[in-house]
């Protein structure tokens, strides 16, 4: 069993409040057991290219180190959603992951921006201000569980969840930030799908719906299983899930329907 939290936090305009909200939230989740906690996209930051610039920080940072903390004092690993990274003249769109001494054991920088365009609903374009990272992310737990990270419009590329598996991930996490309008057509779609066919759990957080800010998050963060099944999910508001997930249950499955052996290349 691997007991997992999924915070779904209020992000405001002030970095600050951000900062102690998500170091409240961890604990609030270590309280419960959770060993690997996971924050939402954009974490200290509104989201919105027009806050990275402002929001952006080098990593190691303020930010960074603030969660770098609150992973040591808890005790537990943190994928620490994403802020605006600053580098050089660059800006990214970065999760740093700690484990539970602090340690930062990787970072992921969003590979595939969300640049999308539909007529009267949504338009958003990361790569007027971002750039994109160059590769995949997976990290080891102590106990040799490996987890694959993504970012939000990550999970949309089914490749990149596919390579993690042949990594021989068995977690798939995803801070995202959804909207109103994919949200409710694609999110936990997206989740069922990497989950099915890559027979991994996905984990994802979101901030907080908040209707006063420039862009609506929808929020539902969940835990999908390897079997399809949604294990958890928020509502819009700000929540912390913790949820065990059965390693065992994952064998089981891959033992069950073992499509990793069963591929045809050569036909496709
Ligand atoms: N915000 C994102 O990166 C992705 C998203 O909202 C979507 O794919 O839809």
């Amino acid at each position: 069993m691997l007991r997992v939290g999924l915070i779904q936090m209020a992000v405001g305009s002030c970095k600050k409040t951000n900062l102690q909200n998500a170091v409240k939230l961890i604990k609030q989740a270590s309280d419960q057991g959770a060993k690997l906690i996971t924050l939402p996209e954009c974490f200290n930051s509104p989201y919105g290219t027009q806050y990275f610039g402002e929001y952006a920080e080098n990593i190691p940072g303020n930010s960074s180190s603030t969660i770098a903390d609150a992973a040591k004092a808890n005790n537990v690993h943190v994928i620490a959603g994403s802020i605006p990274e600053r580098e050089g003249d660059k800006l990214f769109n970065t999760c740093c992951i700690f484990d539970n001494k602090g340690e930062m054991i990787d970072s992921h920088r969003k590979v595939h921006l969300f640049d999308i365009d539909i007529p009267g609903k949504i338009t958003f374009k990361e790569s007027e201000v971002l750039t994109a990272g160059n590769k995949g992310t997976v990290f080891e737990l102590e106990n040799g569980v490996k987890i694959g990270v993504g970012i939000c419009y990550d999970i949309r590329f089914p490749e990149l969840a596919w390579k993690y598996r042949q990594e021989g991930a068995k977690v798939l996490v995803y801070p995202g930030a959804f909207n109103m309008t994919t949200g409710p057509a694609h999110w936990a779609k997206l989740q069922i799908a990497r989950a099915l066919d890559n027979q991994c759990f996905v984990m994802t957080a979101s901030p907080a719906r908040d209707l006063e800010a420039t862009y609506h998050a929808w929020g539902h963060s969940m835990a999908v299983n390897s079997w399809g099944e949604i294990l958890c999910e928020a509502d819009a508001a700000e929540e912390v899930l913790v949820v065990d997930l059965d390693l065992n249950s994952l064998e089981e499955t891959r033992k069950n329907v073992p499509i990793s052996t069963q591929r045809m290349p050569e036909c496709y």
